[in-house]
């Protein structure tokens, strides 16, 4: 028999070796040593928590039961066993769990009646029982829902810096999932980023740029901060405009260079620039707008009038822009209906959303607009700890909690002075039309 002391000094050694597997190299520890425990368990307990989490569903299942039999001269009842038909609780079929990169996820067969509503509803309580930070519900088709559980926030930390993509695509953080957060321009032309003080705006707005300022694009800032946020960025911006009115004069021009831009593509006979030859295309132009309210705040009266043209300038930036090559990125702390219509319009052509960290249920409501509830609630239980982490609305019409990479004001102001050479300069932009539309 061996020595307890013996077998002890090895226990001990065994669970410091795989802490230490663990701490060193998570990936592989979770695959050949958590993975499989998990799967274990979850299967396991899945019929309790099942019915836990309301689940479960009442069928008539022909069971073995015990029912009280004879009673015996001492006063004792017997009971025997009996094969009859009874209501059972019935838990949804579920596929072996698969490994993620964060955790697991697994496929259920949905019962009667039950649609993938009923188990996001039930995503908190499930997340509550497995022990873990989150379960997503998604649904591949009609009877199945897909419930990917993440063990812990893997947005507490991510990788330092963005990556250069290609033409008006950058990676600007990660997704909950572990994949990259791309802001596609091509995809979805306008963005709205939306959240309280101090929540990470600017942040993105600056990975944004480290990613642009390397591409053949050119920048343009509508600064209603006064210029402090992208003054620094003026060696790689084309155009700047920090007050209401130098907004206005600068929505002229791009109102005027939209509709320069629609004559050409029209005599080429072509939709939009991405269809015109490459010798006729002219510079794609992503405008960056912050503290979009300021735009449409009115102090007095006589304000009216040139907030009611910004407003529709910049509507018609938003409408018309995506064929001519012209994005928006409009960050702003509040985008509700209060401020007027325009924004209201303004908006709905933003199919792009992101919403940060909030303080009150509307401003998530108003940037989120009609997605899943849940995401709402996510929205609104994004710690102040962690800034720059934010929900977003993708192409795809689902809804993910990402983060952005952190990027100092230093490293894009480092990277406009680097790239200052690529910014074209406002009037070659204006002026700058091809002369031959017949060019193959
Ligand atoms: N992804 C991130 N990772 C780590 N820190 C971040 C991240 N995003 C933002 N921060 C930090 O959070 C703070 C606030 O960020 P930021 O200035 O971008 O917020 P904001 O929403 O633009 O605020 P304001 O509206 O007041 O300008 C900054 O100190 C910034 O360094």
């Amino acid at each position: 028999m061996p020595d307890p002391l013996v077998l002890l000094a090895v226990l001990a050694a065994t669970a410091a070796g795989l802490c230490a597997w663990r701490h060193w190299h998570h990936r592989s520890y979770w695959l050949i040593v958590g993975y499989p425990l998990t799967a274990l368990s979850v299967i396991g307990t899945w019929r309790k928590i099942a019915h836990g989490c309301g689940l479960t569903k009442k069928r008539q299942r022909f069971w073995f039961t015990t029912v009280p039999g004879l009673v015996a001269s001492t006063g004792v009842v017997r009971v025997k066993r009996k094969f009859q038909r009874i209501s059972v609780d019935t838990k949804p079929f579920m596929w072996p769990p698969c490994p993620t990169r964060y955790g697991w996820r697994v496929t259920l067969h949905t019962l009667e009646g039950q649609i993938p509503a009923d188990y996001a509803e039930a995503a908190e309580r499930l997340a509550h029982s497995w022990g873990v930070h989150a379960v997503r519900v998604t649904s591949p088709r009609p009877g199945r829902v897909v419930l990917a559980a993440t063990i812990r926030d893997p947005l507490i930390k991510i990788d330092p810096s963005p990556t250069p993509g290609d033409l008006l695509k950058v990676t600007v953080g990660r997704l909950e999932t572990g994949g990259p957060w791309t802001i596609d321009f091509r995809t979805v032309p306008h963005w709205l980023n939306a959240g309280a003080t101090q929540s990470g705006k600017s942040n993105l707005a600056n990975a944004l740029l480290i990613g642009l300022a390397p591409q053949p694009v050119a920048l343009v800032g509508f600064d209603l901060k006064g210029g402090v946020e992208f003054t620094p960025y003026a060696p790689r911006l084309s155009a700047l405009a920090t007050t209401r009115a130098e907004c206005g004069d600068l929505l002229n021009d791009l109102v005027a260079l939209m509709n320069d831009r629609m004559g050409v593509c029209r005599m080429a006979s072509a939709r939009n620039i991405w269809q015109l030859p490459p010798a006729m295309r002219p510079t794609p132009i992503v405008v960056l707008v912050d503290e979009l309210a300021e735009l449409y705040l009115m102090a007095d009266k006589s304000e009216k009038d040139e907030i009611a043209h910004t407003s529709t300038a910049l509507l018609r930036v938003a409408q018309l822009g995506r064929a001519f090559g012209i994005y928006l990125f409009c960050c702003g702390e509040r985008v509700g209906s209060d401020l007027g219509p325009g924004v209201t319009a303004l908006r709905a052509q933003c199919s792009g959303r992101i919403c940060h960290r909030v303080n009150d249920p509307e401003t998530a409501t108003m940037t989120l607009g009609d997605l899943d509830p849940a995401a709402l609630a996510s929205a609104r239980a994004i710690p102040a700890e962690t800034p720059g982490v934010a929900i977003v609305a993708s192409a795809d019409g689902q809804w993910y909690r990402a983060r952005s990479f952190y990027v100092t004001e230093q490293a894009a102001e480092h990277a406009a002075r680097t790239y200052a050479d690529l910014a074209p300069a406002w009037t070659d932009i204006m002026t700058a039309q091809p002369q031959d539309t017949h060019a193959s």
